[in-house]
C-alpha cells in the first residue's frame, strides 16, 4: 500500500536521510526505531509533503507517485499524519476537533461513518465530545489526535512518538487503541521511542541509524535481538528510556552538529531561575520547542497547529451545547486561532496549511507571558532526560546557594 524507496533529505549541507526503503500494508503495524536525530521524524515529514529539507527518491501510495505533490494532496491519497506533538486545537473541543479531520475531500462524505468509527474505537471521546481539548488529560488528548487523523479516512496512519510524555498506564491504553485501529484495516507506520510496547503490538519494525535504515525483521525478531535489546530496550528491560539509551546495532560514525545548533548560554541562571526553569521543563508540554530548526514548513490538512496545553489544568469546561459544528466555520475559527498564535513543536507553522477562508473575528490576544530562562537542554529529548537535567540543574543550584557569601562591602542592618 504505501511503498518508500530511496528516500533522501538534505538540509543544506546536512543528509538527515539516506536512501531509506520501507513498506507499510494494510492491517499491518510497521515501527521505525532510532535514536534522537537518526531521521525518524524527517521521514515522516518527507512522506507527507512537510519536508523543509531537498527530498529525493521516491514514496508511492497505492501506485501513486507522492513527491512533488502538495501535503493536502497527498492527505487525498490516504495518508494521515500525527504530528508529534499532536497538534490538537486546544480552545476547540473535542467534537470540533475531530470534525476539523473530515476537511479532506475524500472524508466529506463519510463524516458521519468516521465520526462514529472514532468514537467506537475511542469510547472516553464520545463522553467527552463537548469538552474543551486544552482541559484534557495528555493521553485524551492523544486520542483526539488520532482521532482526528482517522477523520480523514486514512488507508495508513503515520504517528510520530505518540507515547512521548504519557504515563506507563496511558501508554498501554494507546498502544492497545493502535491495535484496534490496525483491526479496523489500517496499515500504521509508527515511529516510536517506546519501543517495548511499540515492537509488543508490530509485526514489523525497521532499525534507523544516522539517517539510514540498518536492519529489518519481525516485531518478534526484532524484540529479542541483544543488539536490538541493547540499544533500544536497555541493558535491564524497561530501565532506561530507550531513546536515551542510543546505542548502535553497527558502528556509526559521530553525527555532524546540525548546522543552525543552538548555543549554550554562557553565563548560568540564578537558583530561582533555575528551579522555574526546571518546573517548567518537567511540567510544560511534552517536548521542548525545537529552537534549532528553522521555521517549519506547512503541515498537512490533518495536522494543524500543535499547541501546548497550557498549565496548571484548569478545570474541565464544557463547551456550549448546541447543533454538529459546521466544518467551514471550524477551520475558520482554527484559522483565526493559528494566525494569532506564534507556531509550536517540530511541525509548526501548520496554520498557513488551513484554507485561506475569511476568519471571524478573534478576541484580542492575552498580553505575552513573561519569558523563563532556557534550560540548558540535553541530546535526548525524552521526558526522562529533560527530567534528569533539571535535576541536575537544581543540584547545582543547591550547591552554588551553599557556598554563597555576601559581597564584604554588604552592611549588616540588623545591628
Ligand atoms: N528543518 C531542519 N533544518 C535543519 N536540520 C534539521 C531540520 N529538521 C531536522 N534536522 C536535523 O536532521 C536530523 C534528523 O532530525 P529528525 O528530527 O528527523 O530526527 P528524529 O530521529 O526524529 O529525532 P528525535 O527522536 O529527537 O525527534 C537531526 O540532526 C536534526 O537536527
Amino acid at each position: 500500500m504505501l511503498e518508500v524507496r530511496d528516500l533522501s533529505v538534505s538540509y543544506g549541507k546536512h543528509r538527515a536521510l539516506d536512501g531509506a526503503s520501507l513498506k507499510t500494508g494494510r492491517g499491518e503495524i510497521v515501527v521505525i526505531l532510532g535514536a534522537n536525530g537518526a531521521g525518524k521524524t524527517t521521514l515522516l515529514k518527507a512522506m507527507c509533503g512537510i519536508c523543509e529539507g531537498r527530498v529525493g527518491g521516491s514514496v508511492q501510495m497505492g501506485g501513486e507517485e507522492l513527491l512533488g505533490l502538495a501535503p493536502d494532496r497527498i492527505v487525498e491519497t490516504g495518508i494521515a499524519l500525527v504530528p508529534e506533538g499532536r497538534g490538537v486545537f486546544g480552545d476547540l473541543t473535542v467534537e470540533e476537533n475531530l470534525t476539523l479531520g473530515a476537511y479532506a475531500k475524500r472524508a466529506r462524505d463519510e463524516e458521519a461513518g468516521n465520526l462514529e468509527r472514532v468514537l467506537t474505537l475511542f469510547p472516553k471521546l464520545g463522553e467527552r465530545r463537548r469538552q474543551t481539548v486544552r482541559t484534557m488529560s495528555g493521553g485524551e488528548q492523544q486520542m483526539v489526535a488520532i482521532g482526528r487523523a482517522m477523520m480523514s479516512n486514512p488507508q495508513v496512519l503515520a504517528l510520530d512518538e505518540p507515547s512521548l510524555g504519557l504515563s506507563p498506564l496511558l501508554c498501554k491504553e494507546l498502544f492497545q487503541s493502535l491495535a484496534a485501529v490496525r483491526k479496523a484495516g489500517l496499515g500504521i507506520l509508527l515511529v516510536e521511542q517506546n519501543a517495548k510496547q511499540s515492537l509488543a503490538i508490530a509485526d514489523r519494525g525497521y532499525l534507523l541509524e544516522n539517517g539510514e535504515i540498518v536492519h529489518e525483521d519481525s516485531a518478534e525478531k526484532l524484540a529479542s535481538d541483544p543488539a536490538v535489546q541493547k540499544a533500544y530496550l536497555g541493558a535491564a528491560a524497561g530501565a532506561a528510556a530507550p531513546k536515551a539509551a542510543a546505542a548502535s546495532t553497527k558502528p556509526v560514525p559521530p553525527r555532524a552538529p546540525t548546522p543552525a545548533a543552538a548555543p549554550r548560554p554562557a553565563a548560568g541562571p540564578s537558583p530561582s531561575d533555575i528551579a522555574a526553569a526546571a518546573l517548567k521543563g518537567v511540567g510544560a508540554a511534552p517536548r521542548p520547542a525545537p529552537a534549532p530548526k528553522p521555521a517549519a514548513a506547512p503541515a498537512p490538512a490533518t495536522t494543524p497547529v500543535p499547541q501546548a496545553a497550557p498549565t496548571p489544568r484548569p478545570a474541565p469546561t464544557p463547551a456550549p451545547s448546541g447543533s454538529a459544528p459546521d466544518l467551514s466555520a471550524l477551520v475558520s475559527r482554527a484559522a483565526a486561532m493559528s494566525s494569532r498564535r506564534p507556531a509550536q513543536g517540530a511541525n509548526g507553522g501548520a496554520q498557513s496549511r488551513l484554507p485561506t477562508r475569511p476568519a471571524t473575528p478573534a478576541p484580542p490576544a492575552p498580553p505575552p507571558r513573561p519569558a523563563l530562562p532556557e534550560m540548558p537542554r540535553p541530546d535526548a529529548g525524552s521526558s526522562a532526560d529533560r527530567l534528569k537535567a533539571a535535576l541536575e540543574e537544581i543540584e547545582a543550584a543547591a550547591r552554588r546557594a551553599e557556598t554563597y557569601r555576601p559581597a564584604p562591602h554588604t552592611r549588616d542592618t540588623r545591628r
